[in-house]
């Protein structure tokens, strides 16, 4: 948008003044963040208003991505760079003497997530905005997002995210006019409708109020403002009688408390259950609502309206759509299943059986009476068909929805829908060869794969500003609009003075990062130092431990020979456990008892440096990624499905040091495999071994003297402080045979490292790697995979109104 520094100045001190009743030299940084919100907030809605309208006059298809998680983290900087006006708010707020960079920190991370899935799904809003399509995202507006981390004499110790603070959300608005209620509990019996037809009669239900709150989804240079509803729980006053106690309504208020803290397994609890039913049959409500408005037939409303299952998590859709479209407006069961398939699609993030919901029956019926009723009807009906087609009875059984008194949520998904996607193109092999391979062999045509992406704009031109500057300089502004001019940059890899100037601003970033360190845990880390990084939710399967046991043995190499060589390096983690994973937890501890092991001791000086920072999130994943040299990305072949802190690594300019896992493979396809360091078994060596069950950790920690003296070290007191947790490490390392083969990758590991070292040594090398992994990173945007889920999936046409990016 076109907006003058004169006249934004004049905007938002009108806005400081009237809404916020205050003025400039009083203002604290969290009222200027506000009256900034507000200012921009003028300027995005009527572009808001006119979008929803033109989508309704031209009954353009909308795509629906339900979620239970989205993670946007803090939006402000891309609110402003996608309005086209952060430079004009920076100069302005210059002129006004305010501190830019205060007011921005004022704002709070929007954590609605735990990892990977939540910041995907944020992703995607903005590339759906960006590239112009129709798409809107449905999730649950959580009181309190994924808990705060405060590390307390090395133990991770979870508090409330109480997000909402004083000033609660700046970016939502509450939309009564499309408030809806839910159904649970209760006894459902089907009665005569009179037209030859049954209905359900529903006694004793529970029924809440769903109240949306939207924020806008700004798209890049482009006019176009798409919606994130986020769904409250309120208590209908007409039935306020039912809910007399002050306990009663916190039990009904608890349904939007809090998100769920666990990343990649489910806890399988009721109040969960009726958090993913709560959001998935409010917003379908109220799509079929706003359909109705367009006057077109309810059977064909997949001309119009696709909706995306987003992991398990509302995998309840297509038995709740049926509900609707059966028990609400009485269509005849084939015109609503046919409407369902061509409605649906649902994406599998990770082959963790924990993680695959299954609901017990008995619990399922007594929260969703109705919706179960149905579940059973599609079950029974597809067991027919599938029969019918001469499927033998095996696979029918292994595919049946409900089995063994559970509800396999991501059969629902699979059968209900059209289109099943794994998020990278190992995992989708994956999908297809074991977890998901009786569904592969009836319905192949529904499986596609759509690799992850990241939004580039966020990760460069927001968290990276040097490093973008630099990119103007030796390729001009162009790949800031489109990213594939990226590609560009190859030509100046091996430019001495190109590599000088990616060098420096990498130094710097590194300084920034060293500052807060410093400031944060008190550590002093030189940036000549190799900046290590490993940033993620903690999970055995991701392998921090694997980490720790190179670090270990690095301590043991200085310790034998403190005069020697040695390229010194800081290893920087950062990641969040899951408050019930205990041997996450204990990881943690372990990692922080051996920092302040290392950190404290002066043989070692500088030479290694080991921190874990706190509290992991979005808007400290912004400083800690481009001050990145190397990406760890270590997990055990076939267990990350993606990934996608690895792309943001690369973007930035860090060399990854990876297992052929998730992403990293399509990483090294665009760098070549001299522009990245790959380690460890593959995914067949991986599954050889479970055929074979020959793995024998002991035999190695037995045989292997290097190993055996670092595995030790978790348990013979070198590491104070940890000695409860040091036993469960080697337990989980020897006693229970090592289920993520560490003790068979370190050896390969080290090695690895040890290559690395000498690559770093090599300045016109590593240069040579790290611009050769930024120019090559276009590949992972998520403008790109979205517009692959628009055109593949959800068949959505760009719509007539809003300028579209090439
Ligand atoms: N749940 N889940 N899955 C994940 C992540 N943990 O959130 O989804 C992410 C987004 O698809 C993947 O990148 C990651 O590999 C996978 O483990």
């Amino acid at each position: 948008m076109e907006l003058t520094t004169e006249q934004f100045i004049h905007d938002f001190e009108l806005t400081l003044n009237e809404q916020q009743q205050t003025i400039l030299s009083t203002a604290t940084p969290s009222e200027l963040f506000v009256a900034l919100a507000h200012t921009i907030r003028q300027y995005y809605t009527p572009l808001w208003i006119e979008r929803n309208k033109k989508l309704q006059e031209n009954k353009d298809k909308i795509a629906y991505y339900f979620s239970v998680e989205f993670l946007p983290g803090r939006m402000l900087e891309t609110n402003l760079l996608n309005l086209g006006i952060l430079d004009v708010v920076k100069e302005g707020f210059a002129q006004l003497g305010i501190d830019f960079t205060q007011v921005k920190q004022a704002e709070h991370d929007m954590a609605l997530g735990n990892g990977g899935l939540g910041r995907l799904a944020a992703a995607f809003m903005d590339s759906l905005a960006t590239t112009g399509y129709a798409g809107f995202g449905n999730g649950l507006r959580y009181k309190y997002g994924l808990f705060k981390q405060r590390i307390v004499n090395g133990y991770q110790v979870e508090l409330p995210d109480a997000w909402f603070g004083s000033i609660g959300n700046v970016w939502e608005t509450r939309k009564d006019h499309d408030i809806v209620d839910v159904r649970f509990f209760g006894n459902v019996y089907m009665t005569d409708a009179g037209n030859g037809k049954l209905k359900p009669v529903y006694s004793d239900a529970q029924v809440l109020r769903a109240v949306p709150y939207d924020v806008p989804q700004l798209g890049y240079g482009n006019g176009v403002v798409n919606n994130l509803r986020l769904w409250d729980v309120e208590i209908p006053e007409e039935y306020e009688l039912s809910y007399p106690t002050i306990e009663d309504r916190r039990r009904v208020e608890d349904i939007t408390a809090v998100l769920y803290p666990d990343d990649s397994s489910d806890e399988g609890k009721k109040l969960r259950l009726m958090q993913e039913y709560f959001m998935t049959s409010a917003g379908l409500q109220t799509i079929v609502k706003s359909y109705l408005k367009l006057g077109l037939p309810l059977e064909r409303i997949y001309e119009k309206v696709s909706v995306h299952i987003n992991d398990t998590h509302p995998a309840v859709a297509p038995a709740e759509f049926m509900r609707i479209l059966i028990d609400e407006y009485g269509l005849e069961w084939d015109d609503a299943w046919n409407a369902t398939q061509k409605v649906m699609s649902y994406t599998n993030h990770t082959i963790l059986s924990e993680a695959l919901e299954k609901w017990h029956t008995g619990l399922f019926a007594h929260v969703l009476p109705r919706v179960y009723q149905i579940i059973v009807e599609i079950d029974n009906r597809y067991a027919a068909q599938m029969s019918a087609q001469g499927v033998d009875y095996e696979t029918i059984e292994n595919t049946r929805i409900v089995r063994n008194n559970q509800v396999h949520m991501a059969h629902l998904a699979i059968i209900g829908g059209h289109s099943v996607n794994g998020v990278a193109q190992i995992h989708t092999e994956l999908l297809k060869e074991d977890t998901l391979r009786d569904f592969y062999k009836v319905s192949p045509e529904k499986f596609n794969n759509k690799t992850n992406g990241i939004v580039q704009r966020r990760w460069t031109q927001i968290a990276a500003p040097g490093l973008s500057k630099t990119i103007d300089k030796w390729i001009g502004q162009g790949w800031r609009s489109d990213i594939h001019e990226l590609r560009k940059l190859n030509e100046y890899v091996d430019n001495s003075q190109a590599q000088a100037d990616f060098w420096e601003v990498k130094q710097l970033a590194k300084q920034r990062l060293a500052d807060y360190i410093e400031q944060t845990t008190g550590v002093h880390v030189t940036t000549d130092a190799i900046f290590d990084v490993q940033v993620k939710r903690l999970h055995a399967y991701k392998r921090q431990l694997l980490n720790v046991m190179h670090i270990i043995k690095l301590y043991w190499d200085i310790k034998d020979n403190p005069e020697g060589e040695f390229t010194p390096r800081v290893f920087i983690f950062g990641a969040k456990a899951a408050p019930g994973y205990h041997f996450a937890k204990s990881i943690i501890k372990i990692i922080n008892e051996l920092a302040n092991l290392i950190n404290n001791d002066e043989q070692i000086g500088d030479k290694l440096k080991v921190v874990f920072l706190e509290n992991y999130r979005v808007s400290l994943a912004e400083l800690i990624i481009p001050a990145a040299n190397v990406s760890e990305q270590i997990s055990l072949a076939s267990k990350e499905a993606s990934g996608t802190s690895n792309m943001k690594f690369m973007m930035t300019g860090a060399v990854t040091m990876a297992t052929l896992d998730g992403a990293n493979i399509e990483i090294k396809d665009e760098v070549g495999d001299d522009n990245i360091v790959i380690f460890g078994m593959t995914k067949d060596d991986v599954y050889n071994h479970y055929a074979t069950r020959d793995y024998y950790s002991r035999g190695i920690y037995d045989n292997d003297p290097v190993i055996h003296r670092v595995v030790n070290t978790f348990v013979d007191g070198t590491i104070p402080n940890c000695q409860r947790e040091g036993s469960e490490i080697f337990d989980a390392l020897i006693t229970y045979n090592d289920e993520y083969f560490l003790l068979q990758d370190f050896t390969s590991y080290v090695e690895a490292q040890e290559h690395l070292t000498q690559l770093y040594a090599d300045r016109a090398r590593w240069m040579h790697m790290s611009m050769t992994n930024i120019a090559n990173s276009d590949k992972f945007t998520s403008d790109d995979t979205i517009r692959q889920y628009a055109q593949e999936i959800w068949n959505l046409s760009l719509p007539s109104h809003g300028k579209h990016r090439i």
